[in-house]
């Protein structure tokens, strides 16, 4: 199977979307999507120009003059109109995304659900943009506050959740009132695409939500151009650590505000008091999740003494049951990775692991029967902290499992590491709940589940996994800044 069949071919757009049309790029460089399943063309779309990219700023900053004295009311309608839309379209968004992304269709129809929630739930939240009343040391005097979208925002968004990704940052920042600029991956950028068409139709006023398309080697040239545009007042950018390094550097010239969104290296800790087939049930949901290219994926597997012999037995007997195909075909489990270098970094892991004495339990391997981009899952025992599957974010099919005894030492091991983004714990003991909810160096912690993202949850990671937070009550702050404004001497 290569191309899908769609209920509403318009979904895919070939050309970018700037200030509410469909523009005509002079590019004379193209860059081709391809199915990462069949390897086949699937379009072939402008690699923009830096002109093009600086106009498409210019047409958001134009935007929003007028859009950031729109009525928060409004701005909600709009939201809630996109998140019907993409709920009455999710077939056909589902099957898009796969397309482009490899992920199997039961993961891509779930990932549009969530992104539409994102919509749904900023919806509400643009009415709920508060400011304070301050009394000040001079009695005479009173402050208030309140909050201001902060203008253009540049939005980058990374391959592995092509629609969410763009969602769970468009919806709190049209909220806020921004306008905004999204470039999505080069490898993925349909479905940003088919979401601008869809916020057309849900009547997003003109330049407030522009798409520009570049392709992978053309992006840091585009990445450049946001971060020294004057006219971009905040950069939210999801993706990796390096990458996220250079945008801050670049950034600093315009001195601009950043969110970042950056890689993981979560450990599921799994305790001798869990209840052991929900511990691996839902490790095997968090840890294959979109076949591993999650950010917040387990990449490290801990498990205690007392349990780990039968909890490798039981997540073994769970692995070898995965359907691996093209996403796009009923009963399939998990699709295809995005290209051969996650491949390869997996590979590579592995190598490690094994070199330096740990185990397979599950030997995956390349399926060049299916296509160069297939990949079936590897298990591996007895993994050490020297191994670079645990440094790392492998970011891709393979689980690496440790022993360990207390729960201080694990602690010790969860931390030992520049990332900062999840942790799981599974544990029937509160005390022990607590303690590593507590101690574990991370933005989010879920405890006894492997799937726990949410648009009512606060998003985002401590030390080298970022900052900012994205949806919950704490999304829309990312897009606004705080104006005092003092009425002095009330009291004449
Ligand atoms: N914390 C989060 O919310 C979150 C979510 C998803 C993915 N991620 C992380 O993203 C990484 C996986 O994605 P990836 O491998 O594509 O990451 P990446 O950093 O290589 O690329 C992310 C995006 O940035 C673009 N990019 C690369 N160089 C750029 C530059 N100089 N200027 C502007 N854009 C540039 C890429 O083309 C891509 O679209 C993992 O580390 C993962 O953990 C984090
Ligand atoms: O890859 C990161 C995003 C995953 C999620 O939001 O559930």
């Amino acid at each position: 199977m290569s191309k899908p069949t769609l209920n509403n071919p318009d979904l895919i757009r070939t050309k970018p979307y700037i200030n509410g049309e469909w523009f005509e790029s002079k590019s004379t460089k193209t860059f081709k999507v391809i199915d990462p399943a069949t390897e086949t063309e699937i379009v072939e779309l402008p690699d923009q120009t830096p002109e093009e990219i600086a106009f498409a700023i210019e047409k958001a900053e134009e935007a929003f003059k007028t859009f950031k004295k729109t009525n928060a009311y409004d701005r909600a309608r709009w939201l809630r109109k996109l998140n019907d839309l993409m709920l009455e379209n999710i077939e056909d968004l589902a099957k898009i995304l796969t397309w482009e992304n490899g992920k199997c269709l039961t993961d891509a129809t779930g990932e549009i659900k969530y992104a539409a929630s994102y919509f749904e739930w900023f919806a509400e939240e643009a009415k709920r943009i508060y400011g304070n009343t301050i009394q000040p040391s001079n009695n005479n005097n009173k402050v208030i506050t309140y909050k201001q979208p902060i203008g253009v925002v540049g939005l980058l968004c990374p391959f592995n959740f092509p629609t969410a990704m763009g969602a769970r940052k468009l919806a709190p920042s049209f909220a806020a009132g921004c306008t905004t600029i999204l470039k999505p991956d080069g490898q993925t950028p349909l479905s940003s695409l088919a979401l601008a068409y869809l916020a057309e139709k849900a009547g997003f006023p003109k330049g407030t939500f522009n798409v520009v398309l570049a392709s992978t080697e053309n992006t840091p040239k585009v990445g450049l151009e946001f971060c020294e545009s004057p006219r971009i007042k905040k950069i939210s950018f999801t993706g990796s650590t390096p990458v996220g390094k250079l945008l801050m550097r670049q950034s600093s010239s315009t001195l601009k505000k950043l969110s970042m969104e950056l890689g993981g290296n979560a450990p599921i800790i799994i305790f001798d008091d869990a209840d052991l087939d929900l511990a691996v049930e839902q490790s095997i949901a968090s840890k294959f999740r979109s076949l591993g290219q999650t950010c917040v994926c387990a990449n490290r597997l801990y498990i205690q003494s007392g349990v780990y012999d039968k909890f490798c037995e039981k997540f073994t007997e769970k692995v070898k049951e995965f359907k691996i195909g093209n996403g796009l075909e009923k009963g399939i489990t998990h699709g295809c990775l995005i290209n051969d270098k996650a491949i390869t970094k997996v590979e590579e892991h592995i190598k490690d692991a094994v070199g330096k004495g740990a185990k397979v339990l599950v030997e995956g391997g390349r399926l060049p029967n299916l296509g160069k981009n297939f990949y079936a899952p590897s298990v591996v025992k007895d993994v050490t902290q020297e191994m670079v599957v645990v440094k790392e974010e492998t970011f891709g099919p393979l689980a690496a499992l440790s022993k360990f005894d207390t729960k201080e030492q694990v602690l010790d091991w969860c931390n030992d590491t520049p990332y900062g983004l999840a942790s799981y714990v599974f544990s029937e003991n509160l005390n022990t709940i607590w303690f590593m909810s507590e101690y574990l160096e991370s933005g989010m912690v879920a405890v006894n589940t492997g799937l726990f993202t949410d648009a009512a949850m606060p998003f985002g990671g401590v030390k080298e996994s970022g900052f900012g937070r994205e949806g919950s009550l704490y999304g829309i702050d990312d897009y606004t800044v705080v104006k005092a404004i003092t009425l002095g001497n009330m009291y004449r």
